[in-house]
């Protein structure tokens, strides 16, 4: 069976600077589902036109707009960048760019020209899950976000507190801390 090889990571993004070439629905798509899991992010987005709705969310979360045509002095200082526009071009240019920068990039539907792929993401109290699915089908990605928002309980965050209290109490040396941290958790997953 073919496997993602894809190494997940979870980014502090209020830490990092991120830059969105676009306005339009794409746009709007990419910005809604990065503040829905990360509501402090520092976004910055470029374009000569934002859609009504793009701009009401961007200002919700102050994210900085800049309204010109991209031009690559904006990807200084950035760490990571979304292209969405409609000119395949400009999308071609902006990943070019940042290649040559080590600038991690996404042209957004666009596999081929993306570093990391933006995925579907659970998100309960501590607890995160995100969810890929290679790029192959991104329709999948969302309903399995759907179903485990549903299934996975919102104490989840309760029993992660709860462990997080625990640790601090447990006495011993490291090898004796987790011994007793699997010990207490092995019913969850019935072994
Ligand atoms: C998960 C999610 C996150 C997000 O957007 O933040 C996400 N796409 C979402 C929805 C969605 N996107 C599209 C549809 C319409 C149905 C369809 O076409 O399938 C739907 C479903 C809908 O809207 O119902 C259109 C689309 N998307 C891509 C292509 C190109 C292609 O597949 O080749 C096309 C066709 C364009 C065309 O036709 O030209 C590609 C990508 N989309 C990805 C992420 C990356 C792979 C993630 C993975 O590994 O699974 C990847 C590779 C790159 C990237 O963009 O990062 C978000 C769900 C969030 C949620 O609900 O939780
Ligand atoms: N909307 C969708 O669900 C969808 C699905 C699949 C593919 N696509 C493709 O994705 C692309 C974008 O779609 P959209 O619906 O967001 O289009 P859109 O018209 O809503 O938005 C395009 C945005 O790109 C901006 N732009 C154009 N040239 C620019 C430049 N030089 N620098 C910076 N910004 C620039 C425009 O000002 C606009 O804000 C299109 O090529 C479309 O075919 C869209």
């Amino acid at each position: 069976m073919e496997q993602n090889e894809l190494y997940p990571i979870f980014l502090k993004t209020h830490q990092l600077e991120t830059l969105i070439v676009g306005g339009g629905f794409v746009a709007l798509e990419k910005l809604s589902f990065l503040l829905k899991s990360s509501p402090n992010s520092k976004v910055t987005m470029v374009s000569p036109f934002f859609r009504d709705e793009t701009q009401a969310l961007a200002n919700k979360f102050g994210i900085k707009m800049i309204l010109d045509n991209y031009q690559n002095s904006y990807l200084e200082g950035k760490h990571m960048v979304v292209a969405t526009t409609d000119n395949v071009a400009v999308n071609v240019q902006v990943y070019k760019d940042c290649k040559e920068r080590n600038i991690l990039v996404n042209v957004a539907d666009n596999p081929p020209y993306c570093d990391f792929y933006m995925g579907g993401i659970v998100t309960k109290g501590n607890v995160k899950i995100a969810i890929s699915t290679n790029g192959k089908s991104p329709t999948t990605a969302k309903r399995l976000r759907q179903f485990f928002e549903d299934v996975i309980p919102d104490n989840i965050d309760d029993l992660v507190k709860n462990l997080n209290e625990y640790r601090k109490t447990i006495k011993g040396n490291f090898e004796e801390k987790v011994e007793k941290l699997n010990e207490f958790t092995k019913s969850l997953v019935g072994k």
